[in-house]
């Protein structure tokens, strides 16, 4: 990757039309994402997490401002960006290796070995012939995430990906993420509600404020992985990133 891939995200303003109005939801957003860096986003609910990621992804193009991915502006969905959702959004009529392969075609040897090759990487191997409704929520996490890397995104959003799923499953797949990226360098962007998991994940924490949705602070965390929860370093980027949350609420509080 070259820096021209770097994700530049400028004076993003974002309003919605409602039938009571217009409402503000993004303002001024200014923020840079170098390749192979993993940011993680985390804010009051409603305060625009969502709608920013879906501005990157390309499926919300009407904003003002300007969102580029190198050299070229963000304005429609594409292979440089792939995207997870909260829920898998499997085909239920298709088997694990089918979904991953989707519009592709099995027969292509290239294809056949890049999902063979991805289904090790997501440690499914025994379950390519499963249908989802045999699978469990963090195996179907997994198989979504195996089918937008086989587009070799630039970068991959993830919009609370494991938000659903137990504490165990989450700690896990947390970790087989870390184990992607790390081996293929892809740009990661992932939303959460979980402070630990944006500390445990990222090398910077963006935290927003609400109504307007604006970066409050970006926290980086210097911490080589893998990462202990319990390790002082870790507490005291939590002590950090807690502060700034209950500024956040202190003023959102003044402002009622
Ligand atoms: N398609 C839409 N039309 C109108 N308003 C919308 C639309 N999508 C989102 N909004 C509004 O924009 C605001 C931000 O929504 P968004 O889903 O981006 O927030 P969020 O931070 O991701 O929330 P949460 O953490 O609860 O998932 C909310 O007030 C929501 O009601």
């Amino acid at each position: 990757m070259t820096t021209s891939n770097v994700l530049q995200v400028s004076s993003l303003s974002k309003t919605f039309e409602k039938p009571q109005g217009k409402v503000h939801v993004l303002a001024d957003l200014n923020f840079q994402v170098e390749p192979g860096e993993f940011i993680t986003i985390i804010g009051p609910s409603g305060c625009g997490k969502s709608t920013l990621l879906k501005i990157i992804a390309g499926l919300d193009v009407h904003y003002q401002g300007s969102v580029t991915l190198g050299h070229a502006k963000i304005d429609k969905p594409g292979r440089r960006q792939g995207f997870i959702f909260q829920e898998h959004r499997l085909f239920p009529w298709l088997t694990v290796e089918k979904n991953i392969a989707a519009d592709l075609s099995l027969k292509d040897p290239e294809v056949r070995a890049k999902v063979d090759a991805l289904i090790s990487t997501v440690r499914l191997q025994g379950f390519e012939n499963a249908y989802p409704r045999e699978l469990s929520g963090g195996m179907s996490q997994r198989v979504a995430i195996a089918r937008a890397l086989l587009r070799n995104p630039e970068i991959l959003l993830l919009d609370e990906p494991f938000g659903a799923l137990d504490a165990f499953t989450r700690n896990h797949l947390q970790n087989v993420l870390l184990d992607i990226w790390q081996q293929n360098k892809t740009t990661m962007i992932l939303v959460t509600h979980d402070i630990d998991e944006s500390i445990y994940l990222a090398n910077r924490v963006l935290i927003m404020d609400a109504k307007p949705g604006r970066i409050s602070r970006i926290v980086p965390v210097d911490l080589p992985y893998p990462r202990k929860r319990s390790s002082s370093g870790f507490q005291a980027i939590r002590q950090k990133v807690m502060q700034e949350f209950e500024q956040v609420e202190h003023m959102r509080r003044v402002e009622r």
